[in-house]
């Protein structure tokens, strides 16, 4: 399965993807099913294959900034676009983490598999998508699961419910409750013990059982992508393990792809037609061809970038790169969503009695620590399981009137909007009026803030906060014509003020939550914001130093018609062109609302945890993008 570039090189393959991460390995997992086709992955990254920073569960962000392993994108620095009103330079110049290598993100995320919000599915069926509804895509992220229930007695002392006919039975992915708990994030038998969820529902957001089917409004336990009878990831490389031995897959590490070539003539209704890729290995160029089709799986970052490397994009910007345009698609690289965070930290009173990853900071119990998880025990088999979601209206007493004058606002503008951002800003309303959940609070069981740092010895929970249902919108574009050079990301955060309101209401609710029993009787202090931050004003500046993104990149080849702004049509085919296809979490084009899960463990030491973090970030979407690509490869091999 893995080849050498001497293999494959100026042979031709019925289908080439490019990235070989979370997408592209379902892809070419499903279309060399057939033995007839020739698949060739080319990833721009390692194997990876027995790396254990990847593999073993709890390592949380041991792999960001590492060189081979993390593209660690920066945002441009300084901004493009200034604001009038809002300081965005506290944004310029942060990294976004995005795995490299086999698996792709895939192999560095935080592993919380959920399921969002069936509205938030359905709107991008409704945005002019047929086909791509809630039910399908159920149907085919059920496929890529194998759910692992815990133990009877377990599911009942931690009352742990859950429904398994929303889980999927033989997928490649395989997923459970973690093996072990805080001790103060579930319901629980006993209620006398501390509850995060019984807090959370004292606030509004009542528990709901198993949140995978679509209605996740309230608070649950999520599940995650690990194998428990190995404790390790279970990651796109579990699709790849699944082909091996098929004579049909290559499958190209360290060969980045720079553009796709095309062939001379047109196809006979016009458009133009990719005869293979250019990729290079060890400093050299190669060519690959492609008798059916070139599937770009590169990722929401790099996949613009390569259709803009090959002439394909807004015509005025690859004139200024120097690049001959062959399709203007002026959308290419726009529409970028982002999941914006900010988190806060609390002491516990009492640190014997829970389980946090603080302790790992100390050499000596991090020794103790790896011992055990090689007999499958102990703290790095902990996960980030506690998840609140709701509308900003249950949420903030302020919500209500924000989310009116907002909305007021933005049908008094809808003349001056393009139709494709009128269309995504009508179903948000409609979101905001319906009250589905857009903010979300993720329960952590270790230190991860800003900016006060951790004190030795204490143990913390961490809760962060997400705006799930972003109104700014950013770009992402080649920023010159050398495929080497990374591109320009420009995420706009915050230039829509309403993105900025729910963020404060949210870090008030956040605050509140640290104070409301049962979960706050266990709490000496709040560590940030920190006493020092009271006033509105101090909470919009505390926001703006610390607020980041948590890497769920989307949009930036949007699966819209063209007229509204679209880069892929409902087949996922670029616009213009007869056989090149998108298939990643870049076509995603109005943001879904999931459980997000992060933390991040690197072996070293806890304050590199928070460091890392906390400009890194973590986020979620990989249990959409297994579904997306699912239901991509059926499209492909023409199924449906
Ligand atoms: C820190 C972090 C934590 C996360 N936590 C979670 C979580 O807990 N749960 C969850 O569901 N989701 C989480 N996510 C999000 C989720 O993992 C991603 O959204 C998803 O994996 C993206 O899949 P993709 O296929 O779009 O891209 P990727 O998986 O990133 O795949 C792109 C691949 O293309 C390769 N590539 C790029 N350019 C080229 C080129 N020129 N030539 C060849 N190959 C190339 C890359 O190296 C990579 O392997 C997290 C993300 C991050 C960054």
């Amino acid at each position: 399965m893995l080849a050498s570039v001497e293999n494959v090189t100026e042979r031709s393959f019925d289908y080439i993807i490019v990235g070989g991460g979370t997408a592209g390995l379902v892809v070419a997992s499903r279309l060399s099913e057939d033995p007839s086709v020739s698949v060739l992955v080319l990833e721009a990254g390692r194997a990876n294959l027995d790396d254990e920073s990847i593999t073993m569960s709890g390592t949380f962000g041991k792999n960001f900034f590492h060189p081979e392993n993390d593209w660690a994108f920066m945002t441009a620095s300084p901004p493009l676009t200034e604001f009038a009103g809002l300081e965005l330079n506290f944004y310029a110049g942060s990294p976004k983490a995005h795995g490299k290598g086999l698996g792709g993100t895939s192999g560095m995320n935080f592993y919380v598999f959920t399921q969002p919000p069936a509205e938030d599915i359905n709107a991008i069926e409704r945005l002019g998508n047929p086909g791509w509804n809630w039910d399908r895509y159920i149907h085919y992220s059920r496929k890529s699961e194998t759910f692992i229930p815990p133990d009877e007695s377990v599911a009942k002392t931690e009352r742990l419910e859950y429904d398994a006919e929303n889980h999927g039975t033989d997928g490649p992915i395989t997923t459970c409750y973690a093996p072990m708990t805080s001790g103060w994030e579930g319901l629980y038998q006993d209620a006398s013990q501390i509850s995060l969820l019984r807090s959370l529902g004292n606030l509004g957001l009542k528990p709901v059982k198993d949140a995978t089917k679509g209605d996740g409004n309230g608070s649950w336990m999520a599940t995650c992508s690990v194998d428990p009878h190995t404790n390790r990831r279970a990651y796109a490389v579990s699709y790849l393990n699944q082909a091996r031995g098929r004579r049909n897959l290559s499958v190209v590490v360290r060969a980045p792809v720079s553009r796709i070539l095309s062939a001379p003539e047109k196809s006979a209704d016009g458009k133009l037609v990719a005869s293979g890729v250019e990729f290079t290995h060890d400093g050299k160029s190669y060519r690959v061809l492609a008798n059916r089709e070139v599937i770009l799986s590169a990722g929401a970052i790099k996949s613009p970038q390569i259709l803009e490397l090959s002439g394909i994009g807004n015509k005025d910007l690859l004139s200024k790169l120097g690049i001959p345009t062959k399709i203007d698609l002026p959308s290419v690289g726009e529409n970028v969503q982002e999941h914006i965070f900010a988190a806060a930290s609390f002491e516990l009173k009492d640190p014997e009695k829970y389980n946090t990853l603080d302790p790992i900071a100390d050499p000596e119990v991090l020794k103790e620590q790896l011992k055990l998880y090689a007999e499958h025990k102990g703290l790095f088999l902990l996960s980030f399981l506690g998840i609140g979601t709701a509308s900003l209206d249950r949420l903030s007493p302020n919500g209500a009137a924000l989310s009116a004058a907002h909305i007021d606002k933005v049908k008094a503008q809808g003349a001056l909007r393009s139709p494709g951002l009128q269309a995504q800003y009508e179903l948000q309303i409609e979101k905001l009026e319906k009250g589905i959940a857009s903010m979300e609070l993720v329960s952590m069981p270790t230190f991860l803030s800003r900016p006060n740092p951790p004190e030795a010895g204490k143990k913390y929970i961490t809760i962060v906060s997400i705006m799930n249902h972003p109104w700014s919108r950013g770009t992402i574009h080649a920023a010159s014509a050398d495929p080497q050079s990374p591109p320009t990301v420009d995420p706009h955060y915050f230039e829509d003020e309403f993105d900025l309101q729910n963020m404060v209401e949210l870090v008030k609710f956040m605050r509140k939550l640290g104070k409301t029993a049962p979960l706050g009787d266990i709490i000496a202090r709040e560590h940030n914001p920190g006493a020092e931050v009271e006033t509105d004003e101090q909470l919009v500046s505390w926001v703006k130093k610390t607020a980041n993104s948590i890497a769920h990149t989307s949009g930036t080849c949007s699966m819209l018609p063209q007229d509204k702004g679209g880069v892929v049509d409902p087949r996922l085919k670029v616009y213009g062109t007869a056989n090149v296809r998108v298939v990643d979490l870049s076509i995603l084009p109005l943001h879904i609302g999931a459980p997000t899960q992060s933390a991040c463990v690197p072996l070293s030491s806890a304050i590199k945890i928070s460091e890392a973090m906390l400009t890194c970030n973590c986020g979620e979407r990989a249990a959409y993008v297994y579904g997306m690509a699912e239901q991509a490869a059926d499209i492909i091999k023409g199924v449906i």
